[in-house]
C-alpha cells in the first residue's frame, strides 16, 4: 500500500494524518458487528496494562466504562467473525510496509509478536456511554518506564486506529482531541534518533523559527539531551545527569535547569513533550477530575470525529492526545501500534 508522501510528512512532523473511508463500509459494518458480538460475550476486558509505568496509571482514568479484545482472543479463529479480522489484518500490514518505506523507518513491525495480525498490537475498543481517556502519549522514553523501559525488544513506533462507528455525529462526543505542536516548521523528523526516543522539544524564536526536537541519550541511567546538529551530528543541551530522580521532577521549569551546565541560552525554549506526571503532581495541578484538557503553550487542539471507516496515524511519541467524554452511544475502534525495534544493548541501565 503506497503511503502519499504528504501522509509520511504529516507524521514526521508530529501531527495526525486522518484518512476518511479508508475502510470501506461493508467492512466497517462486518467488523462491528465481529466486536458488539465478541463483547456481548464477555471476551472484552478494562485495559489493566494501560501506561507502562506507575506514573502513567495516576494519569489515566481509573473509572471510566472502557474495555478492550486483546490479541489472544483477536487471532483466534474459533470467535464471531475471524475472516473480517483476518482481512483487516491483512490490510493493515500492507499498511505497515507502505509506512516503513515513506517514513524510512524500515525496521517498523519487524519481529512483530503477533506478525499474522498485521501489527505489533491490535484490539477493538469499546467506550461505553460518558467514557474517556485522559491526554497521554501513547510511548515514552526507556528511562521514563523503569527498568521495564529497557526490557521490551520492541517499542510503539505508529499509533493507528480505524472507527468503526455509524453515522458518528457533532453532538455525539467522544473526539479525539490531539495536541499538535501550532507554530510553523519542525526541524527534522519527530520521535527518534538514532534509537533515542524524544523527550521534549525547543520552541521556535525569534532569532531560529523551528520548532527542534529535543532526544535523550541514556546509559545505564547516565542522560544527556542533545538536539540534531548543523552538520548531522548531536548538539549537546545539557550536561550528563542521573535520570533519577531528575526526570520525574514535574514541568519544564526543572528540566530546563539542567541546560544550565551546556547551553543556557535555550533553556526557556525546552518544553516536555507530556511532563513526566505522579498521581501527587496531578492532585497538586488539579488534574485529578478533569476529563478534557486544554491546548498547553504552543499547542492547538485538533479534534477528529470517530466516523466509521476513518484511519488517523501519528507517531506514538510525539504527539499527545486524549479521548473526549462520549455522550449516549458507544463508541467503537479497531486499534492498535507498529513496533520498532528498541535500541541496543550497550543502552541498558546496568
Ligand atoms: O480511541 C481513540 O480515539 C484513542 C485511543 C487511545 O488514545 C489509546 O488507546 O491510546
Ligand atoms: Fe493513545
Amino acid at each position: 500500500l503506497t503511503v502519499p508522501p504528504s501522509v509520511a510528512a504529516t507524521i514526521q512532523s508530529g501531527r495526525i494524518a486522518i484518512i476518511p473511508n479508508f475502510l470501506p463500509p461493508p467492512e466497517v459494518s462486518q467488523l462491528r458487528a465481529d466486536a458488539r458480538s465478541l463483547h456481548a460475550a464477555g471476551f472484552f476486558s478494562a485495559p489493566s496494562d494501560y501506561g507502562s509505568t506507575a506514573k502513567d496509571k495516576g494519569a489515566k482514568d481509573a473509572g471510566s466504562d472502557r474495555s478492550l479484545l486483546r490479541l489472544a482472543r483477536w487471532s483466534d479463529p474459533a470467535l464471531a467473525d475471524f475472516a473480517a479480522r483476518r482481512r483487516l489484518g491483512a490490510r493493515m500490514a500492507r499498511l505497515r510496509s507502505g509506512l516503513a518505506l515513506a517514513l524510512a523507518r524500515p525496521a517498523l513491525d519487524r519481529g512483530a509478536a503477533a506478525p499474522d495480525a498485521g501489527s505489533s498490537e491490535i484490539s477493538y475498543s469499546r467506550f461505553g456511554p460518558g467514557a474517556f481517556l485522559r491526554r497521554h502519549v501513547d510511548e515514552h522514553h526507556e528511562e521514563l518506564k523503569l527498568r521495564a523501559g529497557w526490557r521490551a525488544p520492541t517499542r510503539r513506533s505508529v499509533s493507528w486506529l480505524v472507527y468503526l462507528n455509524e453515522g458518528w455525529g457533532e453532538g455525539d462526543g467522544g473526539e479525539l482531541r490531539c495536541f499538535e505542536r501550532g507554530a510553523g516548521r519542525v526541524a527534522g523528523p519527530v520521535g527518534a534518533e538514532d534509537g533515542d526516543l524524544q523527550v521534549g522539544l525547543l520552541r521556535a524564536a525569534r532569532g531560529d523559527p523551528v520548532e527542534r526536537p529535543v532526544f535523550m541519550e541514556a546509559k545505564a541511567g547516565r542522560c544527556r539531551m542533545y538536539m540534531r546538529g548543523g552538520g548531522g551530528g548531536r548538539e549537546y543541551l545539557t550536561g550528563v545527569f542521573d535520570a533519577e530522580p531528575v526526570l520525574f521532577l514535574v514541568g519544564d521549569f526543572f528540566a530546563q535547569q539542567l541546560f544550565r551546565g551546556a547551553r543556557p541560552e535555550l533553556a526557556g525554549r525546552f518544553h516536555y513533550l507530556e511532563a513526566p506526571r505522579s498521581p501527587a503532581a496531578d492532585r497538586l495541578l488539579g488534574l485529578r477530575a478533569a476529563k478534557s484538557t486544554t491546548p498547553e503553550g504552543g499547542e492547538v487542539a485538533v479534534d477528529v470525529r470517530p466516523v466509521g471507516g476513518t484511519l488517523v496515524l501519528f507517531d506514538s511519541v510525539a504527539l499527545p492526545h486524549e479521548v473526549l467524554p462520549t455522550k449516549e452511544r458507544e463508541r467503537w475502534a479497531v486499534s492498535g501500534w507498529f513496533h520498532e525495534k528498541q535500541q541496543g544493548e550497550h543502552h541498558t541501565r546496568a
